[in-house]
C-alpha cells in the first residue's frame, strides 16, 4: 500500500484541490480518484455533507435482509471492537450499498462518531458522504485506508477509517467491514486487521454447505487447509459455481470464472479422492482436500450436519433417551441453553435414537430467514401465490418433515404472525399452504430450540402463551461448558474425538482452557482445538502459547499480571508484525518468514491466535 501523504503535504493538497482548483500531488492514488469522483458529484468539502438516516421501520427492514450477514460478522465485530476500543475506535459493518448495519466498540468515541453519523441507518456510500474507507471500498472492490484530511468533507477529519468489501461464494458484494478511529489517535494497522476479520466472514459463509455440490480446499501449505486463508471452490457435476478470493487468487481467476470454468478447465490432472497434491493449469502445486458432497437440500434452511461426532456425558445421555422417549410419544420437546451450547447436536441425536431415525430430519432455523421468506418455506405455496414463487409451487418443509422430526431452532425468534399459525398446525395436524390450498394432514414429531429465557418472552407478549405451553412441557437445559465441573473432561473428550495425527494436549494449555469462560460454549472449544491442531506438527504437545489470546489471558492472568493489549513492548511487536502482515497483502507464512517466527507464532501474537 502507498504511504499516505504525511500532514503538511496532505494539507497543502486539500488546499490545492479544494480551494485552487489545481491538481493535487503526493496523495496516494485510490484517494484522489475519490476525490475527483466527489468534486464530479459537485460536494463542497468545506459544506456539511447531507446526512439522512433511514426511519426506523426501513432500519428493521434493513436489519432482516441483512440478518445472516450479521450473524456472520458478529464474532469478527466483537473481536476487532475489543481492539477499537484500546484506541477508543468503533467497528462498523455496512450493507453493499454502504449502510451501517452494525457498529460497535468505544463508546465515548461512538458519541462523537455519531456526530459525523457513524450509526446504523446511515449511509456511508461514497456517493453520499464523500470520500471515506467504506465508500472507497466499495467503489474500488478491495480494502481501502482513509485517514484524517484524506476524507473529503472537512468535517470528517476528525476520523481515520480503514475498509474492506465482504464477497459471497457467488462473488456479489453483500457488505462492508470498517474500523474508524480518531485520526489524533495512535495509528494502528487497521488494514491488516480489516482484512483478515473478513477473510474470517468470508471463510464462515461456506459453512452452511452447497446443496448437492462438491466443496474442494485449497492451499500450497497444507497446514493451512481448513483456515480462514484456505482458498476454496464449489462445483456443480464439473462446473465451479462459487469460491473464495482465495481460491480464485491461487489459481489466478477472477469472479468471471464462476459459471465459466470446469474443474478440467483448472486442474492438470483428473479428479483425486480425498486429499493429495495437484498441480493447477496456471503452474501453482496445490495441496488438494474434498469436503464430502451435501445432501441435496436447501442449504440456507437444512443445514449439512458438519460437526465432528458429538460427545455427551452421562447424564447428558440418559436425558437423550428421556427426549427419545418422549419425542416417540408425541411430546414435543425444547431445548434450551447459550449459543455454541449443542442445541442442534442433542435435537439430531434425539433423532438417531427415535423410532424415525430413518426418517426426514428438517432442521429450519427460524431467526436466519425474514418474516415473509419463513412462512412460505414452512407452510409451502401454491402455483403463483407471490411474485417469485416458483412455478410448480412449493410442498413447504412442514410437510418435507412429513413421517419424521422437524426442528425449530432459535423457535423465540419466530414473528408472532407465525407463530399462530404454527399453532394451528400442532393442533389441527395440517398445514395449508400459501395461495389458498387445500389442507394436506402432515405427522411430524416436533423439537424446538432456543438460547432465550421463552418464558420471559412470554411475560413481555413476544411470544404467545398457548404455544409456549405446547412446546415447553419438557424442557432440556444444556449448561454452559463454564458452569461444568467436569470441563477438563468436556475439554479432553472433544479433543479425543478429533484427528490428531499422535498430537497430544500440554496440561498448561488444558488449565487455561479449563479456567477459561467459553462464551460460545462447545462450539468455541472446537474451533479453537481444530486452530491448535492446524498450527502445529503431527506428534507435538500442544502447549498453552499456541491459544488464542482470550483464552491465553486467562493462563497469563493466574501466572503473571495481565500485560495489556493498549501499548508497551507486546504492543509494539504486535503493530509491527500486523504491519509485516499488510506488507504481505494478508500472506501470514510470507510474513512469518520475514519476521523469522513460526506461523504459529505470528497467530498467536498478532492475531489473536484465530486460525
Ligand atoms: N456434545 C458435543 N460434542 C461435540 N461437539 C459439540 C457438542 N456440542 C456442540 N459441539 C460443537 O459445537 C458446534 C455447535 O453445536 P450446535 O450447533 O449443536 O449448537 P447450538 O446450541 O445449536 O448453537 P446455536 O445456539 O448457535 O444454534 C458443533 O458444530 C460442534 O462443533
Amino acid at each position: 500500500m502507498e504511504p499516505s501523504a504525511p500532514r503538511t503535504d496532505l494539507m497543502r493538497a486539500r488546499h490545492d484541490f479544494f480551494d485552487r482548483g489545481a491538481e493535487p500531488t503526493g496523495l496516494r492514488s485510490a484517494i484522489l480518484r475519490s476525490w475527483r469522483r466527489c468534486a464530479e458529484r459537485g460536494f463542497d468539502a468545506h459544506s456539511d455533507p447531507r446526512i439522512e438516516p433511514v426511519g426506523s421501520t426501513a432500519l428493521r427492514e434493513l436489519h432482516e435482509r441483512n440478518e445472516r450477514l450479521i450473524r456472520l460478522c458478529r464474532p469478527q465485530i466483537e473481536t476487532l471492537a475489543r481492539e477499537a476500543r484500546d484506541v477508543g475506535g468503533l467497528v462498523i459493518l455496512t450493507d453493499g450499498a454502504g449502510l451501517v448495519l452494525d457498529a460497535l466498540g468505544d463508546a465515548e468515541f461512538a458519541g462523537k462518531a455519531a456526530g459525523v453519523a457513524l450509526k446504523p441507518g446511515v449511509k456511508w456510500a461514497e456517493a453520499s458522504t464523500g470520500t471515506n474507507a467504506i465508500g472507497a471500498a466499495l467503489v474500488e472492490r478491495r480494502a481501502v485506508e482513509v485517514r484524517g484530511a484524506e476524507h473529503f468533507f472537512d468535517a470528517h477529519r476528525i476520523l481515520t477509517c480503514a475498509a474492506a468489501p465482504i464477497f459471497d461464494p457467488r462473488g456479489a458484494m453483500v457488505g462492508a467491514l470498517d474500523i474508524s478511529g480518531a485520526s489524533a489517535a495512535p495509528h494502528r494497522p487497521a488494514v491488516a486487521m480489516i482484512r483478515l476479520g473478513v477473510d474470517q466472514i468470508e471463510h464462515r459463509m461456506f459453512d452452511d454447505g452447497f446443496a448437492g455440490c462438491e466443496v474442494v480446499r485449497l492451499h500450497a501449505d497444507p497446514a493451512l487447509l481448513g483456515t480462514p486463508q484456505e482458498g476454496v471452490l464449489v462445483f456443480d457435476g464439473a462446473r465451479l459455481v462459487a469460491a473464495n478470493r482465495h481460491g480464485l487468487s491461487l489459481l489466478k481467476l477472477d469472479w468471471n470464472a464462476l459459471g465459466a470454468r470446469s474443474f478440467g478447465d483448472l486442474f492438470d490432472a483428473g479428479r483425486i479422492a480425498g486429499e493429495g497434491r495437484i498441480l493447477s493449469r496456471s503452474g501453482a502445486a496445490l495441496h488438494l482436500r474434498r469436503d464430502p458432497p451435501a445432501p441435496a437440500a436447501r442449504p440456507a434452511i437444512v443445514p449439512k450436519p458438519s460437526a465432528p461426532e458429538p460427545i455427551f456425558d452421562a447424564a447428558t445421555r440418559s436425558n437423550l433417551v428421556r427426549a427419545a422417549r418422549l419425542v416417540d410419544g408425541d411430546v414435543p420437546i425444547l431445548i434450551q441453553g447459550e449459543t455454541g451450547s449443542g442445541k442442534e447436536m442433542f435435537a439430531r441425536a434425539v433423532h438417531g435414537l427415535s423410532a424415525r431415525s430413518q426418517k426426514p430430519f428438517v432442521a429450519v432455523n427460524c431467526a436466519a430467514l425474514p418474516e415473509g421468506l419463513i412462512e412460505a418455506e414452512l407452510f409451502g405455496y401454491e402455483h403463483g401465490a407471490f411474485t417469485g414463487a416458483r412455478r410448480a409451487g412449493s410442498k413447504g418443509l412442514l410437510r418435507e418433515a412429513d413421517g419424521g422430526v422437524l426442528f425449530l431452532d432459535e423457535i423465540g425468534d419466530m414473528p408472532l404472525l407465525l407463530q399462530a399459525r404454527l399453532l394451528r398446525v400442532v393442533q389441527d395436524r395440517e398445514v395449508t399452504p400459501l395461495g389458498g390450498g387445500k389442507p394436506a394432514p402432515i405427522d411430524i414429531r416436533l423439537i424446538c430450540a432456543t438460547h432465550r429465557d421463552l418464558a420471559g418472552l412470554v411475560g413481555s407478549e413476544t411470544f404467545r402463551p398457548d404455544l409456549y405451553f405446547r412446546l415447553a412441557q419438557f424442557t432440556f437445559a444444556l449448561p454452559p461448558l463454564r458452569t461444568l465441573a467436569n470441563r477438563r473432561d468436556v475439554i479432553q473428550a472433544l479433543w479425543r474425538g478429533l484427528p490428531r495425527d499422535g498430537r497430544t494436549l500440554g496440561a498448561d494449555a488444558l488449565d487455561a482452557m479449563a479456567a477459561y469462560d467459553w462464551p460460545g460454549n462447545h462450539r468455541e472449544l472446537a474451533g479453537v482445538l481444530k486452530a491448535m491442531i492446524a498450527l502445529s506438527e503431527p506428534g507435538e504437545t500442544l502447549s498453552a502459547d499456541l491459544l488464542p489470546s482470550p483464552v491465553m489471558r486467562n493462563a497469563r492472568m493466574s501466572e503473571a499480571p495481565p500485560i495489556e493489549n493498549g501499548g508497551g513492548l507486546e504492543a509494539f511487536a504486535r503493530e509491527a508484525m500486523l504491519a509485516t502482515i499488510e506488507a504481505c497483502h494478508g500472506n501470514v507464512a510470507a510474513a512469518a518468514r520475514k519476521l523469522g517466527v513460526s506461523r504459529s507464532t505470528l497467530y498467536r501474537r498478532a492475531l489473536g491466535g484465530r486460525g
